[in-house]
């Protein structure tokens, strides 16, 4: 920080609460999403009403103001020490200096010693609930002099009007975390991190009608863990599952996005791999048995062997039939691989 900005820093003490200002600040999660419309259209109308050339909705951050939306004058953030701004945050009522040229606290800053030379500020705090001002709405002039009392009263109401736009945005974000949060779980089997059966349906719905529709192949994989009851038996469920959850992992790290991979029954797991025909999926399946051969898991001091057989199935849009039709392909292919001895890609 330079010297200047020092200065003007001492100037503008913090308020005592600056901590807590800054966490409910920090709720609203809006200082780095860009404007958007409907804020621009209330610093259109601050402008408007005060007769001014500029209006701004600033949020006052630890060290830098972000502007959320300007009007007359494009500016993205500026140190706090050099923000007029800094000054608004300090109390709850709303700040006027009629000639920031005038006035000690401003006279030096550089929006009144450069370009565009601003003489008058105005603003009212932006309030949450619990009383914290997170910033401004605040118009400015190039010409000083004071805003009548019915322009400083509909400001006020912009304000209120800037800070429910906040709160809606805000809770918006949070509506769409939580519907996120409930679709993942209502998709997702909890033991592998996979797609949970019902959504690994619906989704080879999907991936089949895609096919037909722009004449791919699609090929599915079936993996199914060898001798795993004798894991349970020999180590005991806990281990077992520990087993299941690491080849999850490796499935996830081994797919592409596009794939879609899912627990298909209890040790048994699918994978669509779209786009791909049965030659690239067998590929596939070979690397991911070796993977899963190579894996290591254990059990206390003991080592747990792990292997799976595989079975691919595919069609492309010539010979295609139905989603049923091609699990009992791969199916049928790992019932090969199983009798064929295990540990073996078929199909
Ligand atoms: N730990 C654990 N075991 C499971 C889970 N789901 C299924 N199992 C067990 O997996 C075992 C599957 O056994 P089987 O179908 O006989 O097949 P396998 O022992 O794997 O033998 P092959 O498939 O023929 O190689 C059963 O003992 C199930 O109880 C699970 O979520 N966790």
């Amino acid at each position: 920080m330079s010297a200047a900005e020092n200065t003007v820093t001492m100037l503008y003490p913090r308020p005592a609460d600056d901590q807590s200002r800054l966490a409910a600040l920090y709720r609203y999660d809006a200082l780095e999403t860009a404007s958007c419309d409907d804020f621009t259209f209330l610093t259109e109308l601050a402008a408007k009403v005060c007769d001014v050339p500029y209006a701004f909705i600033t949020l006052v951050d630890a060290e830098r103001v972000f502007v959320k939306s300007f009007t007359g004058l494009a500016v993205d953030s500026m140190p706090r020490g050099q923000c007029y701004c800094s000054l608004a945050v300090l109390g709850d009522e709303a700040t006027e200096i009629c000639d920031l040229s005038k006035d000690a606290r401003t006279a030096g800053m550089p929006l009144t010693t450069e370009a565009p030379f601003m003489r008058m500020y105005s603003s009212v705090p932006l309030t949450t609930s619990d009383g914290h001002a997170i910033g401004t709405l605040c118009v400015m002039n190039t010409k000083a002099g004071c805003l009548s009392t019915a322009q400083r009263e509909m400001l006020r109401k912009l304000a209120r009007q800037v800070m429910a736009l906040l709160e809606l945005r805000a809770n918006e974000k949070a509506l769409k975390a939580s519907m996120d949060e409930l679709e993942m779980l209502a998709t997702t089997d909890e033991l592998t991190g996979l797609h949970n059966r019902r959504s690994l349906m619906n989704r080879l719905k999907f991936e089949v009608a895609r096919t037909r529709r722009f004449r791919t192949p699609l090929s599915a994989v079936m993996v199914d863990v060898d001798h795993f009851k004798n894991i349970n038996d020999e180590f005991g469920h806990q281990v077992g599952d520990e087993v299941l959850a690491a080849i999850g992992r490796l499935v996830r790290e081994n797919v592409r996005v596009i794939d879609v991979a899912g627990r298909y029954g209890g040790e048994e797991l699918c994978i669509l791999l779209p786009n791909t025909p049965l030659d690239g999926a067998r590929k596939f399946a070979e690397t991911l048995r070796s993977r899963i051969e190579a894996q290591v898991h254990s059990a206390g001091a003991r080592t747990v062997p792990v292997t799976a057989s595989l079975g691919v199935g595919s069609f492309n849009h010539m010979d295609i039939d139905d989603a049923e039709m091609l699990l009992k392909q791969a199916d049928a292919a790992l019932y090969r691989a199983k009798t064929n001895g295990r540990n073996r890609v078929e199909g």
